[in-house]
């Protein structure tokens, strides 16, 4: 892998939590160069990416908000491997971005939570119509894949489960799309959940959590001194089976990170879930 030319790598939300912790990951990693930063925040511009992430030495790479200009550069590097973007910045403009990025033949592999499911599926069709590969990814711990996948197999067993998600109170949307997915994955066995035993009458709004598909309800709990935690409480008479994650530094999300922009440029299509590409 070392001996090939390095894949090109622009970050969009560098200076975020999640963009600094990718400048590390992708520095370190023989088989990638990072190419361009970008992120909007006024106070982080012209600023070196290594100095922000706290590199020893500068990556002569300077935060820009220019993103177009530089899915522009990356892509006239015809000498180059296609080039990958990483997105990790705010859900009110992570569709644009992705267009974008497609639109200049740059591979999305997006971290950014917060797009619905029309959003979703324009942006499948955008990336199918321009053979184009694109990873949406709403969570890229292993952990919590193994959550899932223990949620999916206890589903078929229970028919009662709520799910909890617990994150700082920087958190921009609710739910976090990871427990918008875990739902998901939950109702595609196609049954119906949590069927109510009497009237229920809400004394304050939203006290019993949202409602996804198949009856799943989910909660959301923001409190500073939490990072990122999910549980999954199944019930049935008599007992009660909960898994639960916990997120106790951002770098855990790199290994997902990395086999993302690994992967995408072998695909030609949209494909949402880390699980689908372990
Ligand atoms: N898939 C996964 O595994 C994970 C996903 N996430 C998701 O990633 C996203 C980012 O999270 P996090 O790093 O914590 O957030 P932060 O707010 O810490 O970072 C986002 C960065 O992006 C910048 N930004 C905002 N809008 C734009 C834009 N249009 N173009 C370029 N930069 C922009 C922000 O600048 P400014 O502050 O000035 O607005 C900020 O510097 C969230 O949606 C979060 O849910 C987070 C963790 C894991
Ligand atoms: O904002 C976060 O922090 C996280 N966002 C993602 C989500 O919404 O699921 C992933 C993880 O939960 C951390």
């Amino acid at each position: 892998m070392t001996n090939q030319t390095p894949i090109p790598v622009i970050i969009n939300g560098a200076a975020g939590k999640m963009g600094r912790e990718v400048i590390k990951a992708v520095t370190q990693a023989p088989d990638l160069t990072l190419m361009g930063a970008v992120d909007t925040s006024p106070e982080h511009q012209g600023q070196d990416a290594g100095e922000l992430a706290g590199l020893s030495e500068p990556l002569e790479v300077p935060i820009t908000n220019q993103l177009e200009p530089m899915l522009g550069y990356v892509a006239g590097e015809r000498q180059l491997p296609p080039g990958v973007i990483v997105d990790f910045t705010h859900p009110d403009s992570v569709y644009d971005n992705v267009r974008s990025a497609i639109a200049y033949g740059i591979r999305p592999v997006v971290g950014t939570t917060g797009l619905n499911a029309e959003q979703i599926q324009n942006l499948a069709d955008f990336a199918e119509k321009a053979s184009t590969g694109c990873l949406i990814i709403p969570n890229f711990s292993i952990g919590m894949v193994l959550l899932q996948q223990a949620a999916i197999a206890a589903s078929q067993y229970f028919d009662h489960v709520e799910i909890i998600e617990l994150h700082h109170n920087q958190k921009a949307d609710a739910p976090s799309g990871t427990a918008i997915q875990t739902a998901q994955l939950l109702a595609e066995l196609g049954k119906p959940f949590n069927q109510p035993l009497v009237k229920e009458t809400e004394k304050l709004p939203g006290a019993r959590g949202s409602v996804a598909e198949e009856g799943i309800r989910i909660h959301s709990v923001r409190l500073p001194g939490l990072i990122a935690h999910q549980e999954v409480i199944f019930g049935a008479s008599g007992q009660i089976y909960t898994l639960r994650h916990d997120t106790s530094d951002r770098s855990c999300y790199m290994p997902g990170v990395l086999l993302a922009i690994r992967k995408v440029s072998q695909l030609k299509s949209l494909v949402y879930g880390l699980e689908k590409i372990l």
